[in-house]
């Protein structure tokens, strides 16, 4: 998968919940779903769940509500429950609100910003630009492809296709030579196309203001994160995807770091059909056991998935603290609603800010000779956290690799050991 990390995951199922159905039959007429919500965010209690439901505006009711493709909620804020972040003064402090095995779905900016990761601008492009973009991208779609690589020593390919896009040809001719995805260089990069170079101008200042607006908000003291770039973010290259029906999807992972680097932030346009992102916050292994011993009680809900709906012409913006703690996936749809465009398609763009300082001519080259992989470790608690090399040249269909590993080192601005040279 392009700009992926190659990985599995399993998703749990757990049976009905005992709270929910006594919440159920005292508040009859309220939707599962938002019943769960309020007890999610009551930590619980079905007391304190429903005392937040008896608000009036509480009566916004699942008759209201229309079962479409994509569902509707108009926001968790209209119920009086407690939010995850309690507006202050000083950067909120966030609790968890899923719980392992259910799904929590979001639809209004205030809840998405407030509970993930990400921020998400709805109605982002003027309407004719964003149709624009999604007819130059339907026709360039025609000619995607699917990825090939190996997963556990079987040949797989991606569920939707896929292209790459970057500034210039000469810089499109250099990505096919020099840059390694999952082991194996890209036979098809293209020059980004007219609409989405446009667009991207957009993307660049909405992100860099999302960015600032995240740092005030939500991060301890107002700082940035550690390693993560104070550098204006300049998108140089966009992936699109193109997701062809309902079926078509993209599992849980996170995205490749090796050429963005530490805390990375990703701007991602949707189009066409409206789909679900779930993402679910990675369990550092131990924790588990934590859990089921209620040994930290706050990390109940941490297994829990979060479905962020992406209608036509909405950007996502997944912040620096996404990539190394949380997975992603575009979710298969059972019903999906037509575009009038794209009909059942949905084309995405993410846009990216490649660091020519993780230009593979200067980072590690594995024992097969091979520029290597970028990874996070994110389940194993003593090394959570840390960055390394890696030898990936046995994602590549056909190929073994060497095992080479090394411990990557970052500045606090994500910066490598080299980087000063570079600038010399
Ligand atoms: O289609 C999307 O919204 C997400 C795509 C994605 O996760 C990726 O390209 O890495
Ligand atoms: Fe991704």
């Amino acid at each position: 998968m392009l700009g992926k990390n190659v990985g599995t995951t399993t998703e749990d199922d757990e049976c009905t919940d005992f709270k929910l159905a006594l919440l159920e039959s005292l508040n009859p007429g309220i939707r599962q779903e938002v019943l769960l919500e309020a007890l999610l965010i009551a930590q619980g209690s079905v007391e304190d769940a429903t005392k937040n439901l008896s608000c009036p505006t509480a009566a916004v009711s699942s008759k209201k509500r229309r079962a479409v493709g994509n569902g509707y909620q108009a926001s968790l804020s209209c119920y009086q429950i407690k939010r995850a972040f309690e507006p202050s003064t000083e950067p909120r402090v966030k609790k968890a609100l899923t719980r392992k095995g259910k799904t929590l779905h979001l639809y209004a900016p205030d809840d998405i910003k407030a509970h993930t990761p990400c921020s998400i601008i709805h109605n982002f492009l003027p309407s004719d630009e964003a149709d624009a973009l999604l007819r130059e991208l339907l026709a360039e779609s025609s000619t995607y492809t699917r990825e090939t690589f190996k997963l556990f020593n079987n040949i797989v390919q991606s569920p939707h296709t896929t292209c790459f896009y970057v500034n210039t040809l000469d810089e499109a001719e250099a990505q096919k030579t020099d840059y390694v995805y999952n082991g194996s260089y890209l036979k098809d990069v293209r020059r980004t196309t007219p609409e989405l170079r446009r667009v991207s101008r957009r993307v660049q200042t909405t992100v860099n203001a999302e960015v600032q607006r995240r740092i005030q908000e939500y991060y301890p003291g107002r700082k940035k994160l550690k390693y993560q770039s104070p550098k204006e973010w300049i998108p140089n290259a966009a992936f699109v995807n193109c997701y062809d029906g309902g079926t078509e999807s993209v599992g849980y992972h996170s995205d490749q770091l090796t050429y963005l680097g530490p805390r990375a932030v990703i701007g991602s346009l949707s189009l066409g059909v409206s789909r679900e992102f779930r993402i679910r916050k990675v369990v550092g292994r131990g924790e588990q056991d934590l859990k089921e011993k209620n040994v930290a009680s706050d990390r109940a809900d941490v297994e829990g998935q979060i479905s962020i709906h992406l209608p036509h012409n909405s950007l996502l913006v997944m912040h620096a603290e996404m990539q190394e703690d949380w997975k992603h996936s575009i979710a298969p749809a059972q019903a999906i609603d037509p575009h009038p465009i794209s009909e059942n398609k949905r084309l995405n763009v993410t846009y990216r800010c490649y660091k020519e300082s993780l230009h593979p001519r200067f980072t590690p080259k594995c024992k097969c000779g091979v520029p290597t992989v970028l990874r996070c470790v994110q389940k194993k608690r003593e090394s959570r956290g840390r960055y390394m090399w890696m030898c990936h040249v046995n994602y590549a269909p056909g190929k073994e690799g060497c095992g080479f590993f090394k411990w990557a080192e970052f500045d606090d601005d994500g910066e490598p050991p080299w980087s000063k040279r570079i600038e010399e």
